[in-house]
């Protein structure tokens, strides 16, 4: 059974108050976070939507958390689907990750086999969204457990590479911050991806006349 949060922070509730404003259109983005088992998923989740780390965290159900948040100028209706690890059959798998669009690849620097099990999640987002661009944030977290680290930052940062994926490494029991950076970025790279064609053609055309123009300039100054 899939259960809904709902989550209103920050800008909604200004949002509302101003009436007499045109409203703006909300933009939809779709998260799924996967890893192996007791990597952080729900506390990642849980903390993003109300900055609390709670420690003990009710994982039998898929959740799908809800917010909006500000994000460069958009006001962006966040879902995070969180599907417990045991569950993950690969029909399930796939069809969560259709729903998706971008993904945060969840391992704890303190489980290597989670970080094994990296490569094998992100190929079968890529094959199943049958492409290489897929906006991809690779997460290494438990970052304060530096005792037990069984993976270090260089190999995260190669895998990140090899993978084509941003990477952070963080402590979603310690460092809210960073929590909120790793998915605002991925909300960033997904925003651009859906950008639309024309916007990105137009922008090209106003590079071209100002270098055009430039270039005009320029050889008008030398006759
Ligand atoms: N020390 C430390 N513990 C963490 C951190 N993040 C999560 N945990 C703990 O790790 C355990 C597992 O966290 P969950 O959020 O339940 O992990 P999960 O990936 O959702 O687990 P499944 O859904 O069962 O796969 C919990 O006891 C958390 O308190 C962290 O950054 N540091």
């Amino acid at each position: 059974m899939r259960t809904s949060l709902f989550c209103f922070v920050g800008f909604q509730c200004r949002y509302k108050e101003d009436k007499n404003k045109p409203k703006r259109k909300m933009v939809p983005v779709k998260i799924l976070i996967l890893g192996s088992q007791k990597t952080g998923k729900t506390a990642l989740c849980v903390r993003f939507m109300t900055k609390r780390f709670i420690g003990d965290y009710d994982n039998k159900k898929d959740v799908t958390y809800r917010c909006s948040r500000m994000v460069d100028q958009e006001t962006v209706e966040v879902e995070i689907l969180d599907i417990p690890c045991k569950e993950n059959s690969v029909s399930l798998l796939e069809s969560s990750i259709l729903w998706a669009d971008g993904f945060l690849l969840l391992y704890s620097i303190t489980q290597r086999l989670s970080f094994l099990e990296i490569p094998g999640l992100k190929r079968l987002i890529d094959q199943t969204k049958k492409s290489l661009v897929v906006p991809t944030v690779l997460v290494g977290n438990k970052a304060d457990l530096e005792i037990g680290r069984e993976v270090t930052t260089e190999e995260g940062q190669k895998l990140a590479e090899d993978l084509r994926c941003s990477f952070k490494e963080l402590s979603v029991a310690e460092a809210v911050l960073a929590v909120e950076a790793a998915v605002i970025q991925l909300i960033r790279m997904v925003l651009d991806q859906q950008r639309p064609l024309p916007d990105r053609r137009s922008y090209m055309l106003t590079v071209r006349h100002a270098l055009t123009r430039k270039l005009t300039r320029s050889k008008t100054m030398q006759w």
